[in-house]
């Protein structure tokens, strides 16, 4: 959008996604927004897509695995279609979850990665390497111009507070005063990349030559619990660190190779952990004061009829975690709130509650 030359449409079923982030923009002549689920068929004409649909954060990719393959799959199929319809070229974010638990390191983009077909994060994970296959049989087979980046762990403001992630759980935590969860063992590494350098370097491989796969992500390596110390030091020393159960095939080490990116792109991040940190801080900070849940409830209440995504519903009243639902006697429904998106009331047959 900073760039006057492009018409922007925004495709969004809302389901970790939040209007709000977007609210600078609506009315603007040049954006549009669809709500839409890229599982179904698209029609819209376009140069370029940025196909990043698809929850990303563990929590919300394994809540509905079925949906999480289908976003990956069959939304692939639906956005290579697309352009091959209208002769756009696709860039596809996939992810360094394709290297699975990695036996190289760092990992370089000819690593093949060692990854369980089976497991829980299966849905994710070979749901990205399916959708890099279908990018190059549209490319070999139908000539499509297509890019793929393969992301490392990306963070910034405007994250959901919610969404489960290390480091916005740990800012989050942080700010409230509660401990922060290090899932054990703790020496398990991730780099960590701000998102102003993501967002430059996919639109420099959109730009430029080169198919990719490239990988995208700061090398800066941190363990977790050095993560921990660091958000601890910079955002609130008073609190603790606590050891809490992990999840099954959580990769046990994570490092990008950048050197192709920088090669072939000129790109290289330049927001270090230590800066980023305190620029999200500053967005969660005025976001969860606007939370407080006993201020200005009833008075915000705003029902719609109904709201697309019923996934973003379940899955926030299946976390608990800022969901109010009041039930109106007589008609068998009940209004369910999420925290994050404050005009966002839906309307709910008590039953599925
Ligand atoms: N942030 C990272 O660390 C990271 C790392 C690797 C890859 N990626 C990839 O980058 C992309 C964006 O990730 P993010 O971190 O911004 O995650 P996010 O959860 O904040 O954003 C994903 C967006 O996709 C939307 N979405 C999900 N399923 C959809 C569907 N079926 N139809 C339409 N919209 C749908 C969500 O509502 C949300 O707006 C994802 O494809 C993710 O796999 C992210
Ligand atoms: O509260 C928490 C959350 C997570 N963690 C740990 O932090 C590490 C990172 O976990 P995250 O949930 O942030 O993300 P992961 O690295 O596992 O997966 C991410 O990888 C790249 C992207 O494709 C996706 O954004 C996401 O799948 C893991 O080792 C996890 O065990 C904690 O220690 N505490």
């Amino acid at each position: 959008m900073e760039n006057d030359k492009h018409e922007v449409i925004v495709v969004d079923n809302y389901f970790t996604g939040s209007k709000d982030n977007l609210k600078k923009w609506i009315g603007h002549p040049r954006f549009e927004l669809i709500r839409h689920d890229v599982t179904e068929p698209l029609l819209v004409e376009v140069d370029q897509i940025y196909h990043l649909a698809c929850p990303a954060s563990p929590i919300f990719y394994k809540y509905n695995p079925v949906k999480t393959i289908k976003t990956n799959v069959i939304g692939t199929l639906n956005m290579l279609g697309l352009a091959k319809r209208v002769g756009a070229r696709i860039l596809l974010t996939s992810t360094s979850e394709v290297y699975g638990d990695p036996l190289q390191h760092p990992q370089t983009e000819e690593y093949w990665g060692n990854v369980n077909p089976i497991g829980v994060r299966s849905c994710y994970d070979e749901g990205k390497r399916v959708a890099e296959t279908l990018m190059f049989d549209y490319h070999r087979q139908h000539g499509l111009e297509i890019r793929i980046a393969r992301i490392f762990n990306t963070y910034g403001p405007r994250m959901n507070i919610d969404d489960g992630r290390v480091v916005s759980n740990f800012i989050a935590q942080a700010i409230r005063g509660e401990p922060l969860t290090v899932q054990s063992p703790g020496t398990q590494t991730r780099s960590f990349c701000y998102v102003s350098d993501m967002v430059d370097g996919l639109i420099r491989l959109m730009e430029g030559e080169n198919t990719g796969p490239i990988n995208m992500g700061n090398p800066g390596e941190f363990t977790m619990m050095e993560l921990a110390e660091t958000v601890k030091e910079l955002i609130n020393p008073d609190v603790p660190v606590k050891i809490v159960e992990n999840t099954p095939d959580d990769p046990r080490q994570r490092k990008p190779d950048i050197t192709k990116a920088n090669e072939l792109l000129g790109w290289k991040p330049k927001v270090v952990l230590r800066d980023g940190l305190p620029l999200m801080e500053e967005d969660f900070r005025e976001r969860l004061e606007q939370l407080n849940p006993n201020q200005g409830f009833a008075q915000d209440l705003k029902p719609v009829a109904y709201v697309g995504s019923i996934d973003s519903c379940e899955s926030a009243v299946s976390h608990k975690r800022h969901v109010k639902t009041i039930a109106v006697p007589g008609f068998g429904l009940s209004f369910v709130r999420i925290g994050t998106c404050c005009d966002l009331w839906t309307l709910f047959h008590s039953d599925r509650l």
